[in-house]
């Protein structure tokens, strides 16, 4: 899978991205992630990428030259235009579902967004989709986008580790995780259900299924809703 970002600020990417998981799923080959610096395609001395917006109002718009350039350049000589998602309050809220869809893609750009807007005429020419990751303002994509390239990348076979526990992971089966426990069995006097001590692997899976339900219904009614309709 690769992510080419096409962002104001790369070296934030280079820095999150090369740690941890991400990191090492880069390091295997799975991931490759391209922070593209918008700026790198200005074409005046002082690398100008945002203009005063028509029609007045506060804040400053991205212009389309430097956007429609470093996006050409991400796709020159591809014998196939990749998904373009634009980061924005403004599109469909990311959920587990769409990350399993978007994880089956070879090649994504991402564009970020910053100041007031971008320019209308880059959504309407480039870019396919528009997804949020919550009804709240950021400052800027970029933290959007290392939000979706995490929970995407961990869904390629070979990011994680222990891919075993994957189908038990919350909001994979629609359903929020099961409460865990690790040693001591008892610290500072709490102990940890008896049934997870037991060894009765059914009966533990019993519990855990029960756990998971009980917690939806309690914390998530809307995901628990969706839950019994699909059964
Ligand atoms: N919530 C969100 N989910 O995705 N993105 C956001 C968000 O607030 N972006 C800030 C932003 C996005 C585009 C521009 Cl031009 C300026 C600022």
């Amino acid at each position: 899978m690769k992510f080419d970002v096409l962002t104001l600020f790369p070296e934030t990417f280079e820095l999150v991205m090369k740690e941890s998981i991400i990191g090492r799923a880069q390091e295997k080959g799975l991931v490759e992630v391209n922070a593209i610096d918008i700026r790198d395609y200005t074409k005046d001395k002082h690398r100008k990428v945002d203009d005063y917006p028509f029609g007045g109002g506060s804040g400053m718009v991205m212009m389309c030259q430097p956007v429609f350039d470093a996006f050409r350049a991400v796709t020159q000589g591809l014998d196939t235009k990749p998904r373009v998602i634009f980061m924005s309050p403004q599109g469909r809220v990311l959920t587990q579902k769409m990350a399993v869809e978007l994880s089956k893609e070879e090649h994504l750009i991402l564009l970020c967004g910053h100041y007031e807007g971008i320019d209308e005429r880059i959504i309407e020419e480039l870019v396919d989709e528009e997804i949020s990751i919550g009804d709240y303002v950021l400052t800027g994509g970029e933290l959007p986008a290392m939000v979706l390239i995490d929970c995407v990348s961990r869904l390629i076979p070979g990011v994680l580790s222990s891919e075993g526990s994957f189908s038990d992971e919350s909001h994979f089966n629609g359903l929020l995780e099961y409460p865990q426990y690790t040693r001591p069995a008892e610290y500072e006097g709490r102990p940890v259900p008896e049934i997870l001590l037991s060894g009765h692997h059914a009966n533990i899976q019993k519990w855990r299924a029960e756990q998971s339900l009980e917690r939806t219904r309690k914390k998530r009614p809307d995901l628990y809703e969706e839950y019994l309709k699909g059964k």
